[in-house]
């Protein structure tokens, strides 16, 4: 939480104004960001100084774990962040690649289970590196990527946090994730979450104690209309305790996370936190 409220603090005090044509709204910005999340002693980096609405996010995580393409399949497992980007865009409106209402394309999860090759088969990298974990194997190239040049017009959004690797030292594994651009007031929320899930649900499903999870990020930054409510608001408050998260034992595989896993299988205790504030989105 404390770095967190540090990345704020910095870019308040630090940013530069950056224009943003896809959104039409300037942020404020600074470049370079290392956080890092203590998996293995259950500091769940839930933020404190605002409501977190967890479940979403973890919800979020599970959709692209499933390799989903469509907003509807997000809402139905309680996560609505995809409705304005697969909906509201206008170049993804006009884009003759969508197809149709709730459309999100070739992003993420598409991507991480589904890469086309050449040939026209495709490749699952998400079970590739879960088999080799299960089989104490890091072969230092255990990494999914959701980033495909070659296919972002066939997408609403390039994937943001875009890359995972994952990395084992005997028993203990680490995850090490990278994003290309921030919204710190509402993507960073959830992104933390899901580093940290991430790694705790792959060290479950592949037996493995659960390390610490870094999360390296190349743009940071909070959009114009964000900005009071931040510096105002959330930065003038004194942070809680780290809650702590609760995973269903019985989630065992990749399979339990396609077939039946739902966000009500992580409890979260110990959360005490300030008052809501609710940030505008930038489509
Ligand atoms: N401008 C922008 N910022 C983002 O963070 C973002 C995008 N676009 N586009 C793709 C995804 C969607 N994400 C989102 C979208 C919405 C919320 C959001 O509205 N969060 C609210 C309420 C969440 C809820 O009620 O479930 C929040 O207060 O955290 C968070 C992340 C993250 N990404
Ligand atoms: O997981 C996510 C997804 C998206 N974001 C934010 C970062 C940016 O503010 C926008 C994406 O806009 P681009 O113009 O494609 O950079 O969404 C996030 O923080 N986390």
């Amino acid at each position: 939480m404390k770095q967190y409220l540090e990345l704020c603090q910095r870019i308040v005090d630090e940013g530069q104004w950056v224009e943003n044509k896809r959104t039409g709204t300037r942020c404020l910005t600074v470049i370079n960001a290392d956080l890092e999340y203590d998996v293995a002693n259950n500091q769940f980096p839930m933020i404190t100084t605002r409501k977190s609405y967890y479940k979403a996010a973890i919800a979020e995580l599970l959709g692209y774990l499933r390799g989903y393409d469509s907003a509807a399949q997000f809402r139905e497992i309680g996560c609505k962040t995809w409705d304005a980007n697969a909906n509201d865009n206008n170049a993804w409106l006009n884009n003759p690649n969508r197809k149709g209402e709730d459309d999100m394309g070739r992003v993420y999860g598409v991507q991480g289970r589904g890469w086309q090759r050449p040939d026209g088969s495709t490749l699952d990298q998400l079970s590739k590196v879960i088999n080799n974990l299960k089989n104490g194997i890091d072969d230092r190239g255990e990494i999914i990527t959701f980033y495909n040049p070659g296919e972002f017009e066939l997408g609403c959004l390039r994937p943001c946090m875009h890359t995972h690797t994952f990395s084992l030292l005997g028993d203990t594994l680490y995850l090490t994730s990278y994003q290309r651009s921030c919204d710190v007031p509402l993507g960073l929320n959830f992104n933390q979450i899901q580093c940290f899930v991430l790694l705790a649900l792959v060290a479950q499903i592949t037996g493995h104690k659960a390390g610490k999870a870094y999360h390296k990020i190349a743009n940071a930054h909070i959009y114009e209309n964000q900005l009071e409510l931040m510096r105002d608001v959330q930065l003038k408050r004194e942070p809680f305790d780290s809650p702590q998260l609760k995973i269903n034992p019985e989630i065992k595989s990749l399979e339990d996370i396609e077939t039946w896993v739902t966000r009500d299988d992580f409890e979260v205790t110990g959360y005490q936190c300030h008052e809501a504030i609710q940030y505008p989105f930038s489509v």
